[in-house]
């Protein structure tokens, strides 16, 4: 006889809580423009051998001391919070129990910026990192997978948060990928948590 099986087209369970609307819409557009005016830096990446641009502008605020090197060849240097950052950073902190000491800036300025499938494993945030992820501006497609496994897509939403908790950077890849359609500029921050001593 045959079964019916009830557990083929659930959705996977994964390591993450997304808040579509952490963020009141004011408060969102507010923290844009705040946003906008951040110390934006073009980065250079090396890849197997070759030097390219970073496909989106980064920036780094945080506490003094805690350096970031991403791929063997990004080095940022935090500046220091800014006060609607470290208060956003609380508010994160207040709702999720995770304590953060920086925050990466991601701007997306068209479809062509990106992140391709990566998972942060940055030996300075300490082993099994949590991760907030929160959004502005232009919806792009998030998408997260076991290792092996198959991806499940996220329409990141302006002021949306997505926590990936402690766990999620070992077994799971993320990315946001290309887009040839038209799409505003999207910034992301990211608050991570970081091993330096305080001084
Ligand atoms: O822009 C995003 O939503 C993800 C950014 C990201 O994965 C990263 O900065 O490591
Ligand atoms: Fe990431």
């Amino acid at each position: 006889m045959q079964q019916l099986n009830l557990f083929q087209e659930s959705a996977p369970v994964l390591p993450v809580t997304y808040y579509p609307d952490f963020l009141g819409i004011e408060q969102a557009n507010s923290l844009y423009q705040h946003c906008l005016k951040l110390e934006w830096q073009q980065n250079q990446i090396r890849i197997a051998g070759k030097t390219m641009p970073v496909p989106r502008l980064e920036c780094l605020y945080g506490d003094k001391g805690c350096d970031y090197l991403y791929s063997n060849s990004v080095f940022l240097k935090p500046i220091c919070w800014t006060d609607t950052l470290s208060s956003l950073r609380d508010s994160i902190t207040a709702l999720t129990g995770y304590k953060f000491r920086i925050v990466i800036g991601n701007q997306y300025r068209t479809g062509q910026d990106s992140i391709g499938w990566h998972a942060d494993t940055d030996s300075s945030m300490g082993l099994s990192p949590a991760i907030a992820s929160l959004s502005l501006g232009g919806v792009r497609k998030f998408q997260i997978k076991p290792r092996n496994g198959k991806p499940t897509d996220f329409w990141l939403e302006h002021g949306s948060l997505l926590v990936m908790h402690p766990g999620c950077q070992s077994t799971h890849l993320h990315q946001v990928p290309k887009t040839n359609k038209v799409v505003s500029t999207r910034i992301n921050l990211t608050f991570r948590p970081h091993t330096a001593k305080s001084r």
